[in-house]
């Protein structure tokens, strides 16, 4: 559902928008109302017809059209289809401009950081909006963890909105005054062209490791979905590619203008020396071109040190000077689930974090390892109905632990003793491992083993307050759930009250 603002246009016409489209029983169709769903038309709607992972939504438009729609967008001339339609190459792409343009192209009002990569671009927005916010600017973000127009705040449902969310949101920030905007470009939604004719100012690729082969089949198109993010660049944008990723830095031949590259290890725009570590947070010296300043940050690992050099070089083509860009990172205390520290008075580091891929996995360990000691501890599993590729990857990169404690993640559908075997599998035979399927008794396996000199590490739910076995949603926080069992002296899950584990069971129905 649209939300109403008094900038947007009373309608638009499509041959004005979509060049090279051609129109069926009409020279033209004006718009005031669009959608991709059948079941939620409206009267006086455009159909959008989308081909899908599951559904062509091109056999619906009997059904959209039953439910008031009075147009359809198609990308093949339908026959005995009682309704004016407008024909294009791409449904996806002129449904995502014909959003844009319906919202007042909010766009271009916005000045906007685009992030995508494999992991960090969560991080990575925050770290911009801090930057801006402290600096006096109104920001907004969308991403994985919320949609914020700068006054407004909702949890997210996908890291990047469908078109309609998605400019529904910008014009938001724009009729509430917000100038600026950081968001997340997943490479799903690149795919997808949701985020097609989103006019950016940089655009960021933090990295381009594994991830999400399931959906996009190989790296070569999984790559090739991220660098899509080139189109969206408004003339004079800057691509902001990171001199230490192969992946990113492979993509500096496609940047259509200007490039700001940044690095921790190898020669960059803007770089970094890191002076000190420790479980309170980084410092490091952060140089662009001939200046330099010395910056705090409370969060830990080289990898967020990098996620400060991408939001720095991102802000500095906005014309953020260094001491304020400095002081935004500093300003930025916490992205929730991302190595959040746990502290119920326990003897020993715990970190919840979020890595759910064997690159994110392997540095949240070697992070945790520069703070620790004695062992690291670190307990993960795989998702389910997700990616199956990156699970012996997983397991290999989590055997780097000092004892790897392997779990269920979100197991879905699927079985997770399987998912478990198919991670070990991955790992090597000396690896120092613990299996536990029951996600909680595996922390609780791991904080009970824990010493002073120790610390334990929760990866890949981070920020999730949910896990998703078959077609429950239960109520499952990493956070909440070492907080109890601590208190509780680390006494077995099945000792506590299940209420203090697990909240009650939500059965949505489906499989998320
Ligand atoms: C695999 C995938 O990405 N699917 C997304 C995709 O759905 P789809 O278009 O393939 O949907 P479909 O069910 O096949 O239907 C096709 C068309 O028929 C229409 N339809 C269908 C049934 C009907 O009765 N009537 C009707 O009109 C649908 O509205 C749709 O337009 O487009 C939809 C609208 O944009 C998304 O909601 C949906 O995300 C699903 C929920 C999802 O789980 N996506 C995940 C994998 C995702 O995108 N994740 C990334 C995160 C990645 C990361 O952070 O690392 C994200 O951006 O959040
Ligand atoms: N620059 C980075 N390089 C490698 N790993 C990183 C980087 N930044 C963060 N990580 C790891 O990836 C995890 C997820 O970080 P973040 O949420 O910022 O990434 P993301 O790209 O938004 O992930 P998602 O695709 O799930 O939304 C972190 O918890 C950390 O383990
Ligand atoms: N955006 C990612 C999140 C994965 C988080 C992990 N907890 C899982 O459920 O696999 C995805 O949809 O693949
Ligand atoms: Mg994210």
């Amino acid at each position: 559902m649209s939300l109403i603002h008094p900038r947007i246009p009373l309608g638009i016409t499509l041959r004005r928008i979509l060049s090279g489209a051609s129109f069926v029983g009409c020279a033209d169709i004006r718009v005031q109302h669009a959608t991709n769903n059948s079941l939620d038309c409206g009267s006086q709607a455009l159909f959008a017809a989308l081909r899908g992972r599951e559904f062509d939504g091109h056999h619906f438009i009997r059904d959209a059209i039953q439910h008031g729609a009075t147009s359809v967008l198609v990308e093949y001339p339908q026959s005995d289809v009682p309704v004016p339609q407008c024909v294009v190459r791409n449904s996806r792409q002129a449904f995502a401009r014909i959003c844009s343009a319906l919202n007042g192209d909010p766009s271009r009002e916005l000045s906007t950081v685009g992030v995508t990569g494999t992991n960090g671009k969560t991080t990575t927005t925050w770290l911009v909006r801090s930057i801006l916010q402290t600096a006096g600017i109104q920001t907004g973000l969308l991403g994985t963890i919320e949609y914020n127009d700068g006054f407004r705040v909702e949890p997210s449902t996908l890291t990047t909105p469908d078109s309609m969310m998605l400019t529904d949101w910008l014009s938001s920030m724009v009729s509430h005054g917000t100038t600026h905007a950081a968001i997340e470009m997943s490479s799903h939604a690149l795919d997808q062209f949701r985020c097609a004719g989103i006019l950016i100012d940089a655009a960021v690729i933090t990295n381009i490791t594994h991830d999400h082969l399931d959906y996009h089949l190989d790296y070569d198109a999984y790559r090739a979905s991220k660098l899509r993010i080139f189109e969206n660049l408004k003339p004079g944008g800057v691509a902001v590619l990171n001199a230490d990723d192969p992946g990113s830095i492979s993509c500096l031949a496609h940047a259509p203008g200007q490039v700001i590259t940044f690095g921790i290890h190898n020669s960059a725009d803007v770089s970094a020396t890191i002076l000190q570590q420790s479980s309170q947070g980084t410092t490091f010296v952060l140089t662009a071109g001939v200046e330099r300043i010395e910056v705090r940050t409370s969060m830990i690992g080289e990898h967020n040190v990098s996620n400060c050099l991408a939001a720095a070089a991102a802000t500095l083509h906005a014309g953020i000077a260094l001491p304020d860009i400095a002081a935004g990172i500093e300003a930025l205390t916490d992205v929730p689930g991302r190595l959040e520290r746990v502290d119920c008075g326990q003897p020993f580091n715990i970190f919840v974090d979020y890595a759910h891929t064997d690159d994110a996995l392997q540095r949240a360990i070697a992070a945790a390892k520069t703070l620790t000691t004695g062992r690291v501890f670190c307990v993960f599993g795989a998702g389910g109905d997700r990616d199956r590729s990156k699970r012996p990857l997983l397991g290999c990169a989590g055997a780097s632990a000092d004892v790897a404690v392997v779990t269920s993640d979100n197991p879905r559908s699927e079985s997770p003793t399987q998912i478990i075997d198919e991670i070990v599998a991955g790992m090597p035979i000396t690896a120092q491992s613990h299996i536990e399927a029951d996600r909680a008794e595996a922390i609780r396996w791991a904080l009970s083993q824990a010493g002073p000199q120790d610390t334990v590490l929760v990866a890949g739910k981070g920020h999730e307050s949910e896990q998703i076995i078959g077609s429950q949603r239960l109520h499952f926080d990493d956070r909440e759930v070492i907080g109890r069992l601590v208190t509780a002296g680390l006494k077995g899950p099945h000792d506590i009250p299940a209420t203090n584990l697990i909240g009650p069971h939500k059965n949505v129905g489906q499989i998320a």
